[in-house]
């Protein structure tokens, strides 16, 4: 699903209509906890990222509702890559939007690093978003006009860290991604496994604790996509980073440590 970068920090348009879809109604298991009933801190000292309750999810196509997730309990665990696998339309965007805060959902509730996210207002979800949570998106996404380093540079800036600060953590993070070589080239000039890994360095300004990836690997060919899984997984290993990524990409499942199959809505695992 193509989506702006920056749209993704404070605002965030839902997915295009028109694929394959649920229409009979949530199962009976569903369930909505009432927000006010989460404990705060419920996740965090359990060591999970993310703890989603019943979460259900109701399109509206003209006349005609449907279901696209039916009942979601997840508990995703600190320092793990998640991979999140599923045919295209069967909702995984919808579901990492969910997950993510960008999409309140029609019942259910998240708690995202230990802060129940669902009944939150949008300036406080955006400002965790903004500080906890970074985005790698299939088209990268990055800004035409800027070089690779100002990439990086801008998404510091956007998380309050600026001057000689800034280009320190800049320069630190495309040397993670190994691509010390490149600060000054446009993105233009790189190709599409270069363009992931600044994507990659992006999302990793400010040291956020998670990292949502949708469909990080399909623009690329295998090799590069190897690159791109392998980079999350150290994350996970060398920062205690937790990322889950969204993929209908078979191919790099043995470098997750679970994979969520999505299916009729719901969790198979
Ligand atoms: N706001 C919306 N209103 C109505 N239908 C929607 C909306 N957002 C998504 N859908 C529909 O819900 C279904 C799931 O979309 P979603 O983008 O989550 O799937 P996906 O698994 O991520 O697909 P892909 O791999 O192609 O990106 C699709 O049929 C889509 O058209």
């Amino acid at each position: 699903m193509k989506q702006s970068w920056l749209h993704w920090l404070p605002l965030w348009q839902p997915p295009s209509l028109g694929k394959s879809a649920i229409k009979t109604a949530p199962s009976a298991g569903s369930r909505t906890t009432p927000d006010t009933l989460v404990p705060m801190l419920t996740g965090v000292a359990s060591g999970a990222a993310i703890v989603a309750s019943g979460i259900t999810m109701q399109f509206q196509a003209g006349e005609e509702r449907f279901w696209i997730l039916q009942g979601i309990d997840l508990e995703i665990p600190c320092g793990s890559l998640q991979v999140l696998l599923g045919p295209s339309g069967v909702g995984k965007t919808t579901l990492l939007s969910i997950l993510a805060g960008i999409l309140t959902p029609t019942a259910g509730t998240v708690i995202l690093l230990g802060r129940s996210i669902t009944a939150l207002p949008e300036c406080q979800r955006s400002s965790l978003r903004l500080q906890q949570v970074g985005f790698v998106f299939q088209e990268f996404n990055l800004i035409s006009a800027l070089t690779v380093f100002e990439n990086v540079q801008l998404a510091l800036t956007m998380k309050g860290i600026h001057g000689s600060i800034a280009r320190q953590q800049a320069r630190e993070l495309l040397n993670q991604v190994n691509l010390s070589d490149k600060f000054d080239q446009l993105p233009r000039r790189l190709s599409g496994g270069e363009k992931q890994r600044v994507a990659i360095a992006r999302a990793l300004a400010g040291k956020p604790r998670l990292i949502f990836a949708d469909e990080p690997t399909s623009a690329l060919d295998s090799q590069n996509g190897y690159t791109v899984v392998s980079l999350f997984r150290q994350l996970t290993r060398n920062h205690g980073c937790t990322v889950l990524m969204a993929t209908h990409d078979q191919r790099f499942i043995p470098l997750a440590d679970r994979v969520l199959q999505l299916e009729d809505g719901r969790i198979v695992q």
